[in-house]
């Protein structure tokens, strides 16, 4: 016999209009509230995540020079993206290391390690592309300014 494949969520789990997820310790009463918690996530990551300063610097850095040397605004549209993509993925990969630590604290375990290095890898692959981007981007511009420099 196949096993039974639940196709929609017991009731029990879907919140009825108007009223809070049942198993949240708290819901954020407000727009406003969602908007302050999310940014304590930022800052949380900001203050802890060394990996997220790194991220941080390097897109400010990117986007400045981009000004700087006058991209097109689609251009610093398309490094501004890359750079939130970045930053968006290591915020994610904060929030499931905290979710794996909660749930296995500091045991060790096979699907745990899965889990980090996957969000980890998750990070590094946007970091590359941003990087590639942001070099096929600002490159031409820096060797044009340097070649006009040049005597
Ligand atoms: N509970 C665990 N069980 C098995 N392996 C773990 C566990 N916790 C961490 N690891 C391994 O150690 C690595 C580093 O863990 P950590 O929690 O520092 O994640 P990280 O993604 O490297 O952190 P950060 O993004 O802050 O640099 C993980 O990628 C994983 O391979």
């Amino acid at each position: 016999m196949s096993p039974k494949v639940l196709v929609s969520y017991p009731s029990k789990v879907i919140p009825r209009p108007g009223v809070s997820r049942r198993s949240s310790y708290q819901v954020a009463a407000s727009l406003w509230a969602s908007f302050r918690y999310a940014w304590a996530g930022v800052q949380y990551a900001f203050t802890t995540q060394r990996n997220f300063r790194i991220h941080t610097l390097v897109g400010a850095i990117a986007i400045t020079l981009g000004s700087t040397l006058q991209l097109t605004l689609a251009e610093l549209a398309i490094i501004v993206v890359t750079t939130a993509l970045v930053m968006a993925m290591e915020l994610m990969n904060t929030a499931l290391e905290s979710v794996v630590d909660l749930t296995i604290d500091t045991h060790y375990h096979e699907l745990a390690k899965v889990a980090k290095d996957c969000a980890a890898g998750a990070v590094f692959i946007c970091a590359m592309v941003a990087l590639v981007v942001a070099a096929l981007l600002l490159v031409p511009p820096v060797l044009k300014l340097f070649l006009a420099l040049m005597p």
